[in-house]
């Protein structure tokens, strides 16, 4: 039976979509003539997993080049249909090479750091806590409002656009759990419900799809940027993490030492481990690091603490006390949410291999420690630009294994060409550039 059987015969295209290294969203639009297939793919260019976010082409030291075709297969399993755009059907799509999973695909990466987890009997359940801009235009940088933090002004001024994205993204399947405008100037936060890593990933792209074409329709433009205004609060896209076994969340444990599990407690101790080569991919452009400062919320030292918002990792209580999950900071929407969350999940099962033990957790603001006391206690400041980051990757086994080789190739390549040629920008050619990239 064809899987498009329960939706219009309106419909007149299937956009298969993929996200590549430089975290575009991009998509071949399938043109749907009868509704009897349940086979959906088009061909791209091996190339397409090589080419920066700057300009369509493709970078050098890749090991990819103009020869060599991939296909993009429909996940029918996420097919759904495009609230924003009448007569279109998205779907996500896997690369296949010669009918096997191809190793660059970053969506199979995300796959595979699932499967890996399966094996430790380990379900990693997520979700992206994006922020955004909403700006007149992308033009001059004028916000929609110039309200403060959870300003019911701005709740009003933007009442129209936000209730369309709300009613868009619960039409595709996700859950909306809260709204409020954020302290930057037509800054706002929707979260979204957590889910299974694979699906969480998905999520993340059909949110900052439906968000951009929401705001569109309604005249306006929204920004996932990192750092848009140089004296506003940036966009972060934490991510939130539990861990699951046998259907019950294990983050918790009362009688663990700060009442986390012991596999928590190994896998939060992975991820701080890793923390400075994961920022390659969490905080992949030079615009991330201009977010990530002191007293802002945004996770610049390397440290976790219990409902600590400076710190890196937070690990979040509950109102009785307990404890469901933990939060990255240092994670913006600039990310591939597929690396982002296969190369977490990678540095996770690293602390459970190795028993890694979690530090103390830092119970103040770590910006406010003086530098000698920060090295006493072993709070390091994490990497201030991407190409330190990229270094750290490139030497770490870990994650780069994980990755496997082409991907890891192909990732480093476009990193660094961006980083090429943004570190010469000023921060407005940077924004210009970049606007409207996430
Ligand atoms: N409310 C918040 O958590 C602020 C987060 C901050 N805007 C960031 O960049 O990460």
């Amino acid at each position: 039976m064809s899987v498009l059987k329960e939706f219009s015969s309106d419909n007149k295209f299937l956009r298969i979509v993929w996200c590549d290294n430089a975290n575009i969203i991009r998509s071949k639009s399938l043109r749907l003539h009868s509704k009897a297939n349940s086979i959906f793919y088009v061909g791209i260019s091996k190339a397409q997993q090589a080419v920066p976010v700057i300009y369509d082409g493709v970078v050098p030291d890749s090991l990819l080049g103009p020869v060599g075709e991939v296909y993009l297969k429909a996940d029918n399993s996420t097919i759904t249909q495009l609230p924003y755009a009448p007569g279109h059907l998205r779907a996500m799509g896997d690369m296949y090479f010669n009918d096997e999973p191809w190793q660059y695909c970053t969506r199979g990466y995300l796959r595979r750091m699932v499967d890996h987890a399966g094996e430790y009997g380990l379900n990693i359940k997520a979700s992206f806590e994006n922020e955004f801009y909403l700006l007149k235009n992308s033009d001059n940088l004028e916000s929609v409002d110039s309200t403060p933090f959870a300003s019911t002004l701005s709740m009003d001024v933007n009442h129209e656009v936000i209730m369309d994205m709300v009613d868009s993204v619960e039409a595709q399947g996700m859950v909306v759990e809260q709204y409020y405008p954020e302290a930057g100037p037509g800054q706002q936060e929707i979260t979204i419900g957590y889910d299974d890593v694979l699906r969480a990933a998905d999520n993340q792209i059909m949110f900052r799809e439906t968000v951009n074409a929401v705001a569109l329709k309604h005249g306006i433009k929204a920004s996932f940027l990192p750092k848009i205004f140089p004296d506003s609060s940036g966009s972060g896209c934490h991510l939130h993490m539990s861990l699951w076994k046998n259907g019950e969340n294990i983050t918790h444990d009362p009688s663990g030492k700060w009442k986390l599990s012991k596999e928590a407690s190994y896998f939060i101790a992975g991820v701080l481990h890793h923390l400075p080569s994961l920022m390659a991919i969490t905080t992949p452009i030079s615009n991330s690091y201009k977010r990530i400062k002191p007293h802002s919320w945004s996770g610049k030292y390397k440290c976790w603490g219990l409902d600590n918002r400076e710190a890196s990792i937070r690990v979040v209580s509950e109102p009785d006390g307990s404890i469901k999950h933990f939060e990255l900071k240092t994670l913006d929407a600039a990310a591939n949410p597929y690396l982002a969350l296969g190369a977490v999940i990678r540095a996770g099962i690293d602390g459970l291999d190795n028993k890694f033990k979690l530090p103390y957790p830092v119970q103040s603001d770590p910006g406010d420690i003086g530098d000698g006391e920060r090295d006493d206690l072993g709070i390091e400041e994490l990497p201030s630009c991407p190409v330190d980051a990229l270094e750290n990757l490139e030497n770490n086994i870990t994650i780069m294994n994980s990755l496997g080789k082409g991907l890891s190739a192909a990732y480093l390549a476009v990193k660094r060409e961006e980083w090429r040629i943004l570190k010469d920008l000023n921060m407005d050619e940077e924004v210009s550039c970049l606007i409207d990239r996430y």
